[in-house]
């Protein structure tokens, strides 16, 4: 069996070192390179890399996927902070490199992604929907990247169903207590010690309250999700934003 050449930026990281030892552990993957902030990329083209997976931080991920496009080598992209125009970006670089793929997956958790179709599903059933995502404190984006796209599929859904905008009397407030508007979905964002990555989405109609929940309890958890990541995005070119992608759900 021929095996895949991987690389992890961002490896001494809490996901990057985790998937350090996911990769290791993986029979059909090799581990050929590591690096994390200051280490060169070179390294990763002087090991051969097909593909690398990204767990840094929003500043540095542009540019760690700059390089990798540039030198045909395969991305599963971890990191969050994506907006339209990074996600525009990202497609025209990979236009100059056709037979490269990139995988950005907002969350790698299986749960997380069936939490995003499940309330994508419902999304036209409810008159109200509310978006709370809850993090540890050292996470740097807010709202959560699972928490926007969350809110953007639910919002594609209302609006192609021809759903009306939903009910808020608020006339009066304080900035931020109705939290972020998303295509509007409020997304609210708690940031609580002892806490890893944890979402909830509220649907509520006349005398009817639908919740759903996930919790990451550890970020092993998210590993299945990245090795599946890497498996599928060597034969996957062009830019696949979501891990649903590669989850035969349809
Ligand atoms: N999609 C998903 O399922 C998940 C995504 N995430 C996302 O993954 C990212 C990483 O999260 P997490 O592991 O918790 O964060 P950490 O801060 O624990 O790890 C990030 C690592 O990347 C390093 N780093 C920063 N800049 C660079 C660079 N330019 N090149 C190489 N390495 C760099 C950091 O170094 P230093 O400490 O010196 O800054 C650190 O070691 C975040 O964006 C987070 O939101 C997290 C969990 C799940
Ligand atoms: O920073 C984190 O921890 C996480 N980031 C991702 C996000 O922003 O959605 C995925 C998961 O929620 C953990």
């Amino acid at each position: 069996m021929s095996t895949l050449r991987v690389a992890v930026i961002g490896a001494k990281g809490k996901m990057g070192s985790e998937a350090v030892k996911a990769v290791r552990n993986a029979d059909d993957m090799d581990l050929v390179a590591a690096v994390d902030r200051d280490d060169d990329l070179a390294a990763l083209t002087d090991a051969g890399t097909q593909v690398a997976i990204d767990l840094t931080h929003p500043d540095a991920v542009m540019g760690n996927l700059d390089f990798l496009v540039r030198n045909g080598i395969h991305g599963v992209v971890g990191t969050t902070g994506w907006t339209d125009e990074r996600l525009e970006t990202v497609r025209a670089r990979l236009a100059e490199s056709p037979d490269t793929g990139v995988l950005i997956a907002p969350n790698f958790g299986i749960g997380a992604v069936l939490t995003m179709r499940f309330a994508e599903q419902a999304a036209r059933f409810f008159e109200s929907v509310e978006v709370v995502e809850l993090h540890h404190p050292n996470k740097a984006d807010a709202p959560s990247g699972t928490a926007v796209r969350t809110a953007q599929l639910i919002a594609d859904a209302r609006r192609e169903a021809g759903c009306a905008p939903q009910p808020d009397a608020t006339s009066t407030t304080l900035e931020g207590a109705r939290g972020a508007d998303v295509d509007g979905v409020p997304v609210h964002a708690v940031r609580l010690r002892g806490l890893v990555a944890h979402q909830e989405v509220l649907f509520g109609d006349e005398g009817e309250i639908f919740t759903l929940r996930h919790d990451s309890m550890n970020r092993g958890s998210f590993m299945p999700g990245v090795l599946l990541g890497v498996r599928r995005v060597v034969s996957a070119p062009g830019l696949t934003y979501g891990l649903d992608a590669f989850m035969d759900l349809d």
